[in-house]
């Protein structure tokens, strides 16, 4: 393959990968040659190797392939130094229109090892995001951070449970950014690779360089910061980044699972840094931003497979019945269009149920008892500590006893298991307090609304 050839290939890698990837990782790999299945090209490092090779290796296989090559294999080796290939990784290291490298000036050596950013999906914009009353607010602040101006809150700490879009709203800010203030420093990393940089850092006897790098930058991006839990230096380094760069006045972003109060074995310095912001919670979808998410997913599917029928019903179908999260919801669409396409049938609701038999059963409805107290302390408008705690007064003993009753009506848990996981009481206690609302439903109609409404929302 010549060199031209490899040049209209990495057009169409351009296209699958996104500018942003494009730029960051395949334009700093150098083609060389194909020598009996196996393509070879030079990186400038070999973290850059790996990181190729692991997420965009397949992509990289198949567009040879489609050029009419006879490839089965890629191999990355670590070019040995030239003037070409270091201003090729210079480039590299430019993340997000900022060249940090520059910025920071660390050693040559630095700069092979500490790539400041990770690559941002280009489908994660704001414009692909579907907002609902669960992540409205999440969305409306980090609208606000990504409009850049004054920085208000700061940190932005978003949180929320497994694949309800913390990292899709973190890349949007940070292609927003990008988009009205190239000039600007913005790094996105998750906290593992936080945690592996300080590491190899410190193995490389480069505190220096890392602290510069991270000290550089305008916006930083942390996601995942649960991770850092437990691991003492990683925690007390990234305090001294944060506080420093939170002195600067630059901004920060964080995310996690959950709240900074709730992160076990987190420093209470940290977890009170973290609070200082705005805290802001993705909660779970409802019944109708599913509908809209599989909706906008429909639309781009669309263009892909412009012939495909998709029965009514279907989409209200798969937002009602997989509710655990929007990763999943979207698996299961990408599956269904899939399939459809290749056998060439439409896709009906007898289809989709044999198509995503498995994907049904393990989103099957299990409401738990920590969903239940959340929704009613929130529905209260009380705090969980106060939901689960001693005090006895009105104002939090009647939501507990509707939270339990709830717990014995919509889980298989029973009394005892209960009793314990509100506070440790006695399942007596519990059977007092679901006994008491039973009475009370139908004496007092607005406890009977309460308890429709937030059946209807567990269930949604
Ligand atoms: N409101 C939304 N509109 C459109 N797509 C969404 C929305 N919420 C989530 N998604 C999509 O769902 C998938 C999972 O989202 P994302 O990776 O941002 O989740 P997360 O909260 O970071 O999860 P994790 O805790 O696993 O890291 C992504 O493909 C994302 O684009």
């Amino acid at each position: 393959m010549t060199q031209e050839q490899w040049g209209q290939v990495c057009k169409n890698l351009l296209g699958s990968v996104g500018q942003n990837n494009f730029t960051n990782w395949i334009e700093p790999i150098e083609f060389l040659d194909i020598r009996e299945g196996v393509a070879v090209f030079n990186v400038p490092t070999s973290f850059m190797g790996n990181y190729v090779s692991q997420n965009f290796g397949d992509l990289i296989l198949h567009q040879l392939t489609r050029a009419g090559e006879d490839v089965r294999r890629l191999q990355f080796q670590v070019a040995t130094n030239n003037p070409a290939r270091a201003e090729r990784h210079q480039a590299a290291s430019r993340v997000n229109g900022a060249d940090m490298t520059a910025k920071a000036a660390p050693t040559p050596a630095a700069q092979n090892e500490l790539l400041p950013g990770a690559p941002l999906d280009a489908r994660f914009t704001f414009d692909n995001f579907v907002v609902g009353k669960p992540n409205e607010l999440a969305h409306a602040a980090a609208r606000r951070v990504a409009e850049g101006g004054p920085v208000t809150f700061n940190p932005l700490f978003l949180y929320g449970g497994v694949g309800l879009g913390k990292t899709h709203l973190m890349h949007a800010i940070a292609h927003e950014l990008r988009a009205r203030q190239p000039d600007l420093n913005v790094v996105y990393l998750s906290a593992e690779q936080f945690m592996y940089r300080f590491v190899q850092a410190l193995r490389d006897r480069r505190m220096m360089d890392f602290k510069q790098l991270f000290r550089a930058v305008d916006v930083l991006m942390v996601d995942d910061v649960q991770f850092i839990a437990g691991k003492d230096s990683t925690q007390e380094e990234f305090f001294h980044t944060f506080n420093a760069l939170i002195d600067a006045n630059k901004q920060i972003i964080i995310s996690a699972d959950r709240a900074p109060g709730e992160i076990k074995d987190l420093e209470d310095r940290i977890k009170s840094r973290l609070q200082c912001g705005l805290v802001v919670d993705l909660h779970p979808t409802d019944y109708e931003l599913r509908l809209g998410i599989l909706q906008s997913k429909v639309d781009t599917f669309r263009n892909q497979y412009p012939d495909l029928v998709l029965a009514d019903g279907v989409l209200e179908f798969l937002a009602h019945r997989i509710s655990t999260n929007v990763r999943v919801l979207e698996g299961a669409l990408t599956r269904l269009f899939a399939f459809a396409s290749l056998v060439g049938c439409e896709i009906t609701l007898d289809m989709t149920q044999d198509c995503l038999a498995d994907v049904l059963r393990a989103s099957e409805r299990k409401i738990t008892i920590e969903e239940i107290q959340r929704r009613v302390a929130e529905h209260y408008n009380i705090r969980l500590s106060d939901l689960v705690g001693p005090k006895r007064v009105r104002s939090f003993a009647r939501p507990r006893q509707v939270a339990m009753f709830l717990c014995k009506q919509l889980t298989s848990r029973s009394l005892p298991e209960i009793g314990r996981r509100f506070g440790g009481r006695d399942h007596t206690t519990v059977m007092h307090g679901v006994k008491r609302i039973d009475e009370l439903r139908v004496q007092d109609g607005q406890i009977a609304e309460d308890i429709e409404m937030l059946r209807r929302t567990l269930e949604a």
